[in-house]
């Protein structure tokens, strides 16, 4: 699953939890990015705050996991190169990218967007308020997964805690404790 999780919160993890069981799953691999290009013009924390606070949030579950990979490779992340190092990882496995259906709906502004169908088989998760229309994706390449409505953003929770509001209970218990410690979104 591929996203910023600035913070990873619970509708993060629900919609890995659903799309594990509905394809049958072996692993969910959380890839927190290194440099997201398309949101340049915002702030974004450090990438070692968003790469703990994801280890953090998946830990006790044994089913997933979390790679450095597109953090380490380092420069702007483009997920073309995160599914190829992630085949080189992974050999003959099956592999699905898992995101956001409003992120979906932007792959063909993606790097490569034409091959990335080659290498994965991309399941769109739903959330509220968020409908997907089609922008032309290639035959089978893409699923779309209904989610149990969590109207919950890494935005909103910024924003929450930036004004002294509690996120207890819309990401994980120890990543309200990190984003305290490390007083992240203090002043966004
Ligand atoms: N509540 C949710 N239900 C289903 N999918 C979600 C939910 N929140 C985020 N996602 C999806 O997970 C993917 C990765 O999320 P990302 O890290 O960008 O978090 P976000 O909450 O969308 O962040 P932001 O509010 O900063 O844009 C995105 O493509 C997003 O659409
Ligand atoms: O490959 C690209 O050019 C590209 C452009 C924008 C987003 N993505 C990927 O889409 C996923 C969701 O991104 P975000 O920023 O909405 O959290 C994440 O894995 C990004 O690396 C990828």
């Amino acid at each position: 699953m591929g996203g910023t999780f600035d913070p990873i919160h619970h509708g993060h993890l629900v919609a890995a939890s659903e799309v594990a069981h509905l394809f049958r799953l072996d692993e969910v691999v959380f890839v927190p990015t290194g440099q997201p290009w398309q949101k340049e013009h915002k702030r974004v924390s450090p990438a070692e705050d968003r790469y703990l606070m994801t280890v953090i949030a998946t830990a006790s579950n044994p089913q997933f996991s979390v790679s450095r990979i597109d953090i380490d490779r380092g420069g702007r992340t483009y997920t073309i190169d995160t599914l190829r190092d992630l085949r080189d990882e992974h050999g003959e496995a099956d592999l699905f990218f898992i995101t956001g259906a409003d992120a979906l709906a932007q792959i063909f502004s993606w790097r490569n967007a034409e091959e990335l169908f080659s290498l994965a088989h991309f399941i769109g998760v739903t959330r509220p308020g968020h409908t997907l229309t089609d922008p032309g994706f290639p035959e089978g390449g893409v699923s779309l997964v209904e989610v149990p409505a969590l109207a919950i953003s890494s935005s909103d929770c910024r924003g929450r805690v930036a004004k002294g509001e509690p996120v207890w209970y819309l990401v994980p218990d120890g990543v309200v404790r990190y984003i305290n410690k490390r007083r992240l979104y203090r002043d966004t």
